[in-house]
């Protein structure tokens, strides 16, 4: 599980993050990447270069960034979320197109492009393949999230038929199964609403809201990936509190809160605790990447305008996972 979320300040801020629902860690830390820093496709052995600097969570192996979300300088998003048993990946590379291990194809989109619109015509030349980053390491079954600060969205998911790129108007993403099946079965909450119901009469019984939130009876209250598609795009739609920047990021871990599992209340068929390890909330126009962890819910900060964007190396920070209590006496 895991869902990603994008909000917008009315004062002009744009927000994209996401809950990363996993039931162990990855060694994972916020990751600065430079501009012109080398990498390698392991795919063919190629030799590339960071256009853009970008700042995300991921784990580094081999000084090479491996992303599970970010953003870059120019104010583009990214996030993978599982696509289990939906994800198709390529046994053959193409000539003549862009050939990506998938946990290489957001290092590909951040380091490269500065819009949605960008990396939807670069996408045409993609060929994701299915083999590993290393030997014992998995292929990571994902589908992905695209955003920037013109408040475009895709959703990319390959499957056995087809590469396909969805707008997302909705602004949500969770897991399998497709996204248009989400889209779809949203049609039956649209009568969900903040507002309370008005008194009636059955019968002659006259019934009436015995307290608030009725408007909201049938609102899947689960952690399934449908119920959290729906959870949040309801509480997205409707947050009230977006007039400057720092409510809207209230409001960012408000939502992703609401549909985060907690510890016991979701257990895997290998007996493992599924848990929100951590939530990200990053401003696409100032660049800050903002989150908090499963044992630290203090929300901690990251500036990529305060690293050196043509520096020489990756910088890797600490991962806070102990609760930081602010004592008032
Ligand atoms: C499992 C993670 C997605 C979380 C998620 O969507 N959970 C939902 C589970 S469910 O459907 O609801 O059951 C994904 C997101 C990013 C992935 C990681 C990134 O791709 C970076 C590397 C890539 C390596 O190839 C594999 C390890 C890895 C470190 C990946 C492990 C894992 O696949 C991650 C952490």
């Amino acid at each position: 599980m895991c869902t990603a979320l994008t909000l917008t300040s009315k004062d002009g801020f744009h927000f994209f993050g996401r809950n990363m629902d996993i039931d162990y860690n990855f060694n994972q830390s916020v990751i600065f990447v430079p501009r012109n820093l080398d990498w390698e496709n392991v795919v063919n052995g190629e030799s590339n270069k960071t256009k853009y600097a970008l700042l995300g969570m991921g784990t580094l192996m081999n000084n090479h960034p491996l992303l599970a979300d970010g953003m870059n300088e120019k104010g583009l998003g990214c996030a993978g979320l599982n696509f289990l048993g939906f994800a198709h990946f390529e046994e053959n590379r193409l000539a003549g197109k862009v050939n990506l291990g998938p946990y290489d194809l957001m290092l590909w989109i951040l380091s490269n492009f500065g819009s949605v619109s960008e990396v939807k015509s670069a996408l045409e030349e993609v060929n994701l393949i299915n083999k590993p980053f290393a030997p014992k390491l998995p292929v990571p079954t994902l589908h992905w999230m695209v955003h920037d600060k013109n408040e475009e969205s895709i959703v990319i998911e390959t499957t056995p038929d087809r590469i396909a790129v969805y707008d997302n108007k909705i602004g949500v993403l969770t897991n399998q199964p497709a996204f248009d099946w989400h889209i779809m079965n949203l049609n039956q909450y649209m009568a969900l609403s903040p507002m309370q119901p008005e008194t009636t009469t059955w019968h002659k019984q006259q019934l009436e809201p015995i307290g608030n939130g009725l408007g909201l009876k049938g609102l899947p209250g689960d952690f399934y990936p449908s119920s959290r598609f729906v959870r949040s795009a309801f509480l997205k739609n409707h947050a009230a509190f977006l007039d400057t920047k720092e409510s809207t990021i209230s409001e960012f871990f408000h939502i992703l809160g609401n549909v985060a599992p907690i510890g016991g209340s979701v257990i895997t068929q290998e007996g493992k605790q599924f848990i929100t390890l951590y939530s990200s909330c990053m401003c696409l126009e100032n660049g800050v990447y903002y989150y908090n962890t499963y044992n630290n819910s203090q929300i901690n900060a990251i500036d990529m305008f305060k690293e050196d964007l043509d520096g020489h190396e990756i910088k890797v920070f600490k991962y806070p996972d102990t609760q930081a209590i602010n004592f008032q006496n």
